[in-house]
């Protein structure tokens, strides 16, 4: 039988620098011009048929560049396993707000065991590069790392570069996190209600009722959000 995973992801970044565009390529590979800035937060759903014993349902969290100062946000962060954190390759202030989306994710959310969620780096509108930053960047290599990136991607939602890899490398990441919470548990009997592996163990959305639930076992979700602050 094959199991389900849940994951929630939030793709964060100041506004328009492409994020519904990264989601909307990705998830029913269409392409707008049209901007319309997103109010709060939008979903965005898609079911991967990850290896042959697990179906990946992906849950994109599209998070208003505008909600950067709001109220809202711990909440939106709240049981995320990942994040997408975009800039406009043509806009510097864009990039220069990268280090406190990504302080403000691991802020708000974190893995079980303390670290910070898996997050990738995208550099998005790269086919708009001859109008781009890219002298005035530093390497996006080092700089992914030095932060605690698992990795970065130029992306283009316009021509479809890289998205499909960028979110792929991101799923990996946060998949091997849970391989390594479910052996751990596995090797320490922590997890009493799940023996086998074999029940869902991350938050689940009804997308009827959109409201919260806990899938199988909830003694041993895999994130922990920070209390809250606010
Ligand atoms: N050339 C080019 N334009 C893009 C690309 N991605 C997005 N855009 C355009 O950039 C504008 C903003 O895109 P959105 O996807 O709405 O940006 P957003 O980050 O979701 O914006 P907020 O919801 O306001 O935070 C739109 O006009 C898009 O068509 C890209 O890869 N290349």
């Amino acid at each position: 039988m094959q199991r389900e995973r849940l994951l929630k992801v939030l793709v964060i970044g100041d506004l328009g620098v492409g994020k519904t565009s990264i989601i909307k390529r990705y998830v029913h590979q269409v392409f707008s011009q049209h901007y319309r800035a997103t109010i709060g937060v939008d979903f965005a759903l898609k079911v991967l048929n990850w290896d042959h014993k697990t179906v990946v349902r992906l849950q994109l969290w599209d998070i208003a560049g505008q909600e950067r100062y709001g109220n809202m946000t711990r909440v939106y962060y709240r049981e995320a396993v990942g994040a997408l954190v975009v800039f406009d390759m043509t806009r510097l202030s864009t990039f220069q707000a990268i280090l406190k989306w990504k302080g403000d994710l691991d802020s708000k959310v974190a893995l079980s065991n303390g670290r910070p969620v898996p997050a990738v780096l995208l550099a998005n509108k790269c086919d708009q590069r001859h109008h781009g930053l890219c002298p005035k960047l530093p390497k996006l290599e080092n700089f992914s790392k030095e932060y605690g990136f698992v990795d970065w991607y130029e992306t283009s939602a316009k021509d479809n570069t890289n998205i499909d890899a960028a979110i792929t490398c991101l799923v990996k990441s946060i998949m091997s996190v849970e391989e390594e919470r479910a052996l751990a548990e596995a090797t320490s009997g922590a997890c009493k209600g799940d023996p086998d592996g074999s029940v869902l163990v991350l938050p689940r959305f009804d997308y009827n009722t959109k409201e919260k639930g806990l899938g199988g076992c909830s003694g041993c979700l895999s994130i922990k959000p920070k209390q809250d602050q606010d």
